[in-house]
């Protein structure tokens, strides 16, 4: 496992960022997140900490008011999604992230409208990592389940050979083994090279698949560290991980 003890550069630098949706109102106050090359990076934290606010926020949806994100070193924040997608970043969103009309493979090839040429290149290696959907490719997506979704989603963010790879709660609403297939085909992805940002509302799963993790509470940093030391920190085990699944846990 690639654990990053902050040598080199960034790839994502988020600075101090104050964000939020309606006029006067932030719900992001001052947070930060780095992610390094090849890095898996986690972001936790209690309902309405503003992790997907911050997802969105690094992808140009809800606007930054102060602090700054840049990407391998250039300025980034603010910028419109499909100037990121552009620069080679990818967001799959917890909702809504397939089109249902469409089949599997229309919606891959939705995925790579900005650059064509590269389709049947693309979908290769996208069927390679994701042979279900090679399989069902003429299938349409709004007859698949909640995780046959998600992987279309996945794959058709992947479609444009993202450096980045955001994903907003990609376990969210899926019974525990589909949760888990969830968290092994973003740790497959990540092995192929994409940095991936997750934020995940299961936690504890999230820090065992993880490099490193940000703990968010009311739209602040509250704890940073690697998925392990995060895990087994009593302070985040007793606020954000519970101390009855520790108990269990332990004396398993
Ligand atoms: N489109 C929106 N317009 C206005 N306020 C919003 C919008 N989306 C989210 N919020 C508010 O922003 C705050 C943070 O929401 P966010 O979805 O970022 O939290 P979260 O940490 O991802 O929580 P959860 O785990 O519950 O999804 C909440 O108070 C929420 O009501």
């Amino acid at each position: 496992m690639v654990v990053y003890t902050g040598d080199g550069a960034p790839l994502v630098d988020a600075r101090e960022l104050t964000a939020g949706y309606l006029p006067g109102i932030n719900i992001l106050n001052g947070c930060s997140l780095e992610a390094y090359p090849g890095e898996l990076i986690g972001i936790i934290g209690p309902n309405g900490a503003g992790k997907s606010t911050l997802l969105k926020a690094l992808f140009g949806l809800v606007p930054v008011r102060a602090g700054s994100v840049t990407l391998g070193g250039e300025d980034i924040t603010n910028l419109k999604a499909n100037k990121l997608v552009q620069a080679g970043v990818g967001f799959v969103p917890q909702t809504n992230n397939v089109f249902p009309s469409l089949t599997i493979e229309e919606n891959l090839q939705m995925g790579l409208f900005l650059r064509p040429k590269k389709l049947a290149e693309r979908l290769e290696s996208i069927y390679e990592l994701f042979p279900v959907l090679g399989n069902r490719r003429n299938q349409r997506a709004g007859g698949l389940s909640g995780g046959e979704r998600q992987s279309v989603a996945m794959a058709r963010a992947l479609m444009m050979e993202p450096q980045v790879l955001l994903l907003d709660e990609p376990s969210a609403g899926l019974s525990p083994v589909r949760q888990d297939e969830t968290f092994i085909r973003t740790r497959k992805i990540n092995k192929t090279g994409v940095t991936v940002i997750m934020v995940e509302q299961n936690a504890r799963r999230c820090l065992q698949i993880c490099d490193r993790a940000y703990v968010l509470d009311q739209g602040r940093n509250s704890y940073t560290g690697t998925g392990r030391e995060l895990a087994d920190d009593p302070k985040v085990i007793e606020l954000y991980l519970g101390t009855l699944a520790a108990d269990v846990e332990a004396a398993s």
